[in-house]
């Protein structure tokens, strides 16, 4: 018999206190008949001032592995994606080689399945090595083991308009959706920042918003025209999030996503030339965060991704226009959407359970994620502290790569514990496989 556990008064969704009782694999019993069925073996965890959420689902992960093992691997990243609260993610395709055979996909699924930390859900390459002429072999991947339904060539943009239009057709078949990585490539030769008055003061080259928002709009009617869904990567600025408004008012499938990052940093930060704060899409600014926080609690922008993006030190470590663009983010989105939304009043905690766990779960359509905490339903669960408080230390995370843009800072909430399929991959704020912290403390030998 497996391991049960009856978490004591927490939360449900931030709700009223009640016992939970997980047992085989699934959500058992809610409410006193917990206690009644738990048994005398089943392992307590004190819930109180704790919140319940369904186990967070990620639709953007980068976890380089095959090819980048250097920054990550699908064990380190699934480890430190467990840690913060995830039950599943999606592995960008931009590995090396490429995410776009059936044959890949499966390896990285497998990697995944073996390392049993979360679910691994391959995103496809749209184009053959993202290279945006080819369209990849969609069909095999979406047939394969791996089960693709999300396709994308993040990094780089489909940015010929007929690949796009005939990626978009061709994964209506198996009702996969193409993750559009919005960045019209001419206008942004040699970027490195948000175009804008730091960029002009500071000398660094701008990305002007109508590089992302041309794409967008482009993308929007093309999914009309065909009757596709479409999905939005990391969209970060105003005008994005007036797109996708109007596009849904007019019946456009489309979702969106937005990165931590964006809810919370600006291109301020790019005064100091410390490359941590070097990310594609850039920071933006003061307004631009402003609207992707209303655009999120009122429904304009469905989801909040990670974009987790880890780079080892040699590509960070040196000057602004050399280094890598990307920042972690598995450890610390949910402490930034506590921060940005739920400790401001804008979302509560079943919205934080819609943004980052049943719609990236539908969108992905990942069947046994992102549940109801309804008896029956699979454990895949996130125990929250609210009240906790931690200061972030990049070196003492699971991932491999040290480039979160939250070094040093304080940020509220912490994950607690994290069940899949009733099995705790995080208890008292440890990884399971490492359950006294001493692993930890002695350096990196857990994830290797
Ligand atoms: N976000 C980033 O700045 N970098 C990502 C690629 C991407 O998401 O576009 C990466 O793979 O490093
Ligand atoms: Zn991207
Ligand atoms: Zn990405």
């Amino acid at each position: 018999m497996s391991t049960r556990y009856l978490l004591r008064a927490v939360a449900p969704l931030g709700g009223d206190a009640v016992d939970v009782l997980l047992a085989d694999g699934v959500i058992a019993a809610i409410g006193a008949d917990a206690s009644a069925e738990a048994g005398p073996d089943a392992i307590e965890v004190d819930g109180a001032g704790l919140v319940l959420l369904p186990g967070l689902v990620d639709l953007h992960t980068h976890l380089r592995e095959p090819g980048r093992e250097d920054a990550e691997t699908v064990l380190s990243g699934t480890r430190a994606a467990a840690l913060g609260g995830f039950t599943a993610v999606h592995a960008m395709a931009n590995t090396t080689p490429t995410q776009d055979t059936a044959g890949v996909v499966e390896q990285v699924w497998r990697l995944g399945r073996d390392a049993g930390w979360v679910d691994v859900r391959p995103v496809g390459a749209v184009s053959v090595g993202l290279e945006g002429e080819q369209l990849a072999e969609l069909g095999a991947m979406a047939g394969s083991a791996a089960r693709v339904r999300v396709f994308s060539d993040d990094g780089k943009c489909v940015h010929d308009p007929v690949l796009m239009r005939r990626a978009l057709e061709y994964t209506k078949a198996f009702d996969g959706v193409v993750s559009q990585h919005s960045q019209e490539p001419r206008l942004t030769a040699g970027a490195q920042m948000h175009e804008g008055v730091v960029s002009a003061e500071i000398g660094l080259a701008g990305w002007p918003a109508v590089a992302e928002e041309a794409i967008i709009a482009r993308d929007v009617l093309l999914a009309e025209h065909v009757g596709a869904r479409l999905h939005v990567c990391h969209l970060s600025t105003a005008g994005s999030v007036e797109i996708i408004r109007w596009a849904k008012s007019r019946g456009i499938d489309v979702t969106a996503e937005v990165t931590p990052h964006h809810l919370m940093l600006t291109d301020e930060e790019a005064r100091g030339y410390d490359p941590v704060f070097k990310v594609n899409p850039p920071l933006r600014t003061a307004a631009d965060v402003e609207a992707v926080r209303a655009g999120l609690a009122d429904g304009t922008i469905d989801i909040v991704a990670t974009d987790h993006a880890p780079h080892p030190r040699e590509d960070k470590d040196c000057e602004w226009a050399a280094a890598a663009f990307g920042m972690t983010g598995l450890e610390t989105a949910l402490s930034v959407v506590q921060e940005a939304m739920v400790d401001t009043g804008r979302m509560t905690w079943a919205d934080v359970a819609r943004v980052l766990s049943s719609t990236p779960a539908a969108i992905g359509r990942v069947e046994d994620q992102g549940r109801p905490l309804a008896v029956g339903e699979p454990a895949n669960l996130t125990l929250v502290d609210p009240a906790a408080r931690r200061t972030v230390v990049p070196e003492e995370q699971g991932t491999a790569s040290a480039n979160s843009p939250f070094r040093g800072r304080q940020l509220p909430g912490a994950v607690v514990a994290t069940f899949l399929r009733g099995r705790a991959t995080v208890l008292d704020g440890r990884p399971q496989d490492d359950p006294d912290g001493s692993l930890r403390a002695a350096g990196r030998e857990a994830t290797v």
